[in-house]
């Protein structure tokens, strides 16, 4: 594996990451079982879900969060069981995470904070971390001097575009966002989405979006996928969303919130 591209040994319509019947519990109550999903390089997959299903599980899952009881994870190509500890940490290198509610250390600034991962994986002088976190700041949409600006200091826009840049603190090739817009008005989560589309088009980035947001759904996601009975239930794009037989995934996508999104235009 290449540091620069570490999808770069894949062929271009290879899965980016691919999981395999994944099976995870807590005690005797099993939240996933039997899971499989392949997310393509350089698209932006919504992933949704009734509350409670195991969304974020199966992210915390994939990053090696979660223990699980069986399956597999590969990603770029690396099952993740099968690797050395020198590939993984080039692995973890290349993705970037958002947690649900921000996870910014309330102590740091948020220079301070998107500089985290770059002092756990790079060995750079301060001057240089200082000139990179100040791009990262820049490319998500924040003013220069919400850099020296603590957590509590910010609205939640502001939140989540901070940690949107720490999680790009490394130049990933894949970014895990944990409901990105929850918390955000309706003009800041449309913002957020574009946000997302923009970094996804210029910095080919591949996006594993958890996420409620039917607005978002719509209007930035490529595909859809549904968990539901410990599994996907169905993946594709909004059209399929649209014609599936199932009573969650109709309520969900053409119940009474869905036509109110589309009237409104979406
Ligand atoms: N570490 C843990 N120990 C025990 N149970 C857990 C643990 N983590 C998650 N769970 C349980 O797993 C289930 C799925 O949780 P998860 O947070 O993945 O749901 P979700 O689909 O992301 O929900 P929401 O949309 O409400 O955020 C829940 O019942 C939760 O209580």
């Amino acid at each position: 594996m290449t540091t620069d591209d570490p999808a770069g040994d894949l062929a271009a319509d290879e899965p980016i990451l691919r999981v395999r019947d994944i099976t995870v519990g807590f005690g005797d109550k099993l939240i996933l079982e039997g899971l499989d999903l392949d997310v393509k390089r350089g698209e932006i997959l919504g992933f949704v879900g009734g509350s409670g299903t195991g969304k974020s599980v199966l992210m915390r899952t994939i990053l090696g969060l979660n223990p699980r009881r069986g399956g597999t994870v590969e990603v770029f190509g690396h099952d993740l069981d099968a690797i050395d500890a020198a590939t993984r940490t080039g692995i973890e290198r290349s993705w970037g995470v958002l947690f649900q509610h921000g996870a910014l250390f309330s102590s740091l600034t948020v220079l301070q904070n998107i500089q985290v991962p770059m002092r756990e994986h790079m060995k750079l002088s301060q001057g240089l971390m200082d000139d990179l976190a100040r791009i990262k700041l820049a490319l998500v949409g924040l003013p220069p001097d919400a850099g020296a600006k603590f957590p509590s200091e910010l609205s939640g826009g502001m939140i989540k575009r901070a940690s949107l840049a720490r999680a790009l603190a490394l130049d990933p090739a894949i970014v895990f966002l944990d409901e990105p817009t929850s918390g955000l008005d309706p003009i800041g989560a449309g913002e957020f989405d574009d946000l997302i589309a923009k970094l996804r088009d210029t910095l080919g980035l591949t996006v594993f979006m958890v996420t409620h947001d039917l607005d978002s759904l719509r209007s930035v996601c490529d595909r859809i996928a549904v968990l539901g009975d410990r599994k996907v239930l169905v993946i594709g794009p909004m059209s399929t969303m649209l014609t599936f037989d199932h009573p969650w995934v109709k309520a969900y996508f053409r119940g009474a919130r869905a036509r109110g999104a589309t009237a409104r235009g979406n």
